[in-house]
């Protein structure tokens, strides 16, 4: 551990030199770590067996980018936010930010999401989600000043910013789990359905979003019962999650690896997911990349630990101390969908929505679902 600090110097130093590096903080977690890498080559995931911090893209063609571990030095502290004010504290941000649309953005997201309510209604796919960027002038493009702020608004996503010579600046606070691996124990999870939130997780759900998370679940789960190296599939009740100024349904997917080394089936079975893309899933990965009229880039990818040796806490009953440095190191991977994101550029932001369309969508709604979604990354943007 250093203190926070010589731990945000250092990371500036990394991309002051050009250097790639990620600092990010998972769900709930007091801690904020980094990978700061020690050359600046481009290294890139191959097969999913590296060890490191995976930076990769929606399109599954497309490379996938790692800091490796043993290429890097890596960093953690302690959040003490409020002990000496290094991060912001929360009155500094409002809760919505109030911006002007251009008719014609607007007019433009509706035409692609009515198109793809037609397509549903035609029998092509039963869920297509849809998508848009947004540019806007940031006053103070400070990356460490905003992931601070990220840090600090939002304690139980996963907030990370990543910097690489090849992507430039990213910035997210996702609450999309991809997957979680523990010894041969797994997670993912079925995620769908939007809401603002108002105070209250106990909440009605339409039937059009009940129906939205239940496609989901069951294609995850459909597509994990195939899978050669996976067993014992069980679900979790759905439940209402909380995600910045918005609530989401969301179902808790368990199970067993018979291989743990071998994560390439699973994460190539559930990249990218229906939350993100739709369903069936080629039929609607092929209608977003002929039809949106931005590269989502590494919008709806996923970032993470990748087979990253963790120190545990020792237990300190064992008396064999061979046993004891055996059961300290633990390899984890914590993988999670790259939503509520923005990319930041020559002191602008480009900020990634989008939303999942069936047949009983409606165009405008999603138009300002897309706004509300677009207010996670606003908050941290005004000074
Ligand atoms: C695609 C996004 O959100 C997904 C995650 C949760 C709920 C969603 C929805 O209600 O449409 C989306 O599937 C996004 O934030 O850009």
């Amino acid at each position: 551990m250093i203190d926070q600090k010589d731990f945000f110097r250092k990371l500036e130093g990394n991309f002051g030199e050009n250097k790639p590096c990620v600092a990010y903080s998972k769900p709930g977690e007091n801690i904020v770590k980094a990978l700061l890498q020690l050359d600046n080559e481009n290294y890139q995931v191959q097969d999913l067996s590296e060890s490191g911090f995976v930076f990769a893209p929606f399109d599954p063609e497309n490379d996938s980018y790692l800091i490796p571990a043993e290429k890097s030095e890596r960093l953690e502290f302690d959040i003490q936010l409020e002990e000496d004010g290094a991060i912001p504290s929360d009155e500094e941000n409002i809760d919505s930010v109030d911006f002007e649309y251009m008719e014609e953005d607007q007019k433009r997201h509706e035409n692609l999401v009515q198109k793809g309510i037609d397509e549903v209604k035609e029998g092509n796919f039963k869920k297509v989600v849809l998508s848009r960027s947004e540019q806007v002038e940031v006053l103070d493009p400070d990356p460490i000043r905003i992931f601070k702020k990220l840090l600090k608004k939002y304690p139980n996503a996963m907030v990370y910013l990543w910097f690489h010579p090849q992507t430039g600046f990213w910035f997210g606070a996702t609450p999309e789990t991809l997957l979680r691996v523990e010894r041969t124990k797994f997670n993912t999870m079925a995620l769908a359905g939007t809401q603002l939130y108002k105070g209250e997780t106990d909440v009605e759900w339409e039937s059009k979003e009940v129906e939205e998370q239940l496609f989901v679940t069951d294609y995850i789960l459909e597509s994990l019962e195939n899978l050669e190296g996976v067993e014992n599939i069980k679900t979790s009740r759905p439940y209402s999650a909380k995600a910045g100024n918005l609530l989401h349904i969301c179902t808790d997917i368990f199970g067993y690896l018979k291989d743990p080394e071998n994560l390439k089936d699973l994460i190539e079975t559930i990249h990218p997911t229906p939350a993100v893309c739709g369903l069936p899933r080629q039929e609607a990965l092929d209608f977003i990349l002929e039809n949106e009229d931005h590269s989502r880039e590494f919008y709806s990818g996923y970032l993470g630990e990748l087979n990253l040796k963790t120190e545990q806490k020792r237990n300190s009953n064992q008396r064999n101390q061979e046993n004891q440095q055996f059961a300290s190191i633990s390899k984890q991977t914590e993988l999670f969908v790259n939503l509520r994101c923005m990319k930041l550029k020559d002191g602008n932001a480009r900020i990634y929505v989008g939303g999942g369309i069936t047949k009983d969508s409606n165009a405008a709604d999603e138009w300002m679902e897309t706004v509300n979604k677009s207010q996670t990354m606003k908050a941290v943007l005004v000074k």
